[in-house]
Parts: C-alpha cells; structure tokens; sequence
C-alpha cells in the first residue's frame, strides 16, 4: 500500500511520532512535510500536494495533521477523488474505509493523544472498503459533483 503524511506546524510533532512508529512497523510512507517545525507554515501547502497524489491514484492512502484537524480535512476534500474525513474514534476510522472508502484520515493532534492516534492510523490502514453496492451507489452520488465540477 502507497502510503503519504502530511502535516502543518499543529500536526508536526505528532506526524514525525506517527511516521516513526509506522516505519517501525515496517509501512513505506512519503512525507509530504513539513520537514521542521516552523509556527508561521501552512497546512495547505502540505496538504494539498498530499492530497493531490492520494486523488490521482498515486498513492492509495493519506494521512493530514493540524491542530485540530478541521483545517487538513477542509484542505484535503477540495481536491478530487478524495474523501477525506477528521477522525476521532475507532469506529469511524475503519467504518469510514468498510463504507465511505475514505482515503485520507484527518487528525487533530491537540485532539487525540499520541496512542490514540496511531492505533486509528493502524485502524483506518487495516480497512478496506467493501464495495457493497448501496456504498458505491452512494459514493457515486457524491462523485456526480466532482463530475459536474469538471464539467464532465
Ligand atoms: O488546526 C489547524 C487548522 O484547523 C492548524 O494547525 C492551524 O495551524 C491552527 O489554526 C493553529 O494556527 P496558529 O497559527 O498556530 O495559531
């Protein structure tokens, strides 16, 4: 699985705990950054190209940190062929794959704990989307508004 992280000076150190801990466990991500704490960055500017990559096929899963989150999950659902979601519980970080086929989990790190986080990282990465039609019937109403953006 082809995996990228992403995050803004809110999300960096838990990004750079969770990049350890992933590599650790013997996942290969790519770091979209940021590469150092610095107060004055942007999560767009790591994000999106983050999220760019996740919704061109080039990778299969996201991961976008801010402090809260909302940011990263705003910045990442603009671009399309993701659908990406702030995650908080167990729950929704698998059930958001089983159903949604959510590519990109969003977290807040001033939101959840270290643990948490990575055990929802580990759930939502565990998941896959079931492919039931009532999910892709709903899923393709969602799409038509991507198609109708691109005016296809
Ligand atoms: O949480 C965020 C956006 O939802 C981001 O991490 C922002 O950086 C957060 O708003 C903090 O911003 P600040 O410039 O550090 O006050």
């Amino acid at each position: 699985m082809r995996i990228g992280i992403a995050a803004d000076h809110g999300g960096f150190a838990m990004k750079e705990q969770i990049v350890a801990e992933l590599r650790e466990a013997g996942y290969e991500l790519i770091d979209f950054g940021a590469v150092k704490f610095d107060a004055s960055d942007d999560y767009p500017d790591f994000v999106i190209p983050l999220a760019k990559a996740v919704g061109e096929g080039r990778l299969d899963r996201g991961i976008a940190l801010c402090a809260s989150g909302v940011g990263a999950s705003i910045a990442a659902n603009k671009v399309p062929g993701v659908r990406g979601a702030l995650v908080h519980d167990h729950y929704s970080a698998h059930q958001g794959v089983e159903h949604d086929d959510m590519n990109i989990i969003c977290l807040g790190s001033a939101v959840v704990g270290r643990a948490l986080a990575i055990e929802l990282v580990q759930s939502f990465l565990a998941a896959s989307f079931s492919g039931d039609e009532r999910h892709r019937r709903r899923l393709d109403k969602v799409a038509v508004l991507e198609d109708k953006a691109a005016g296809t």
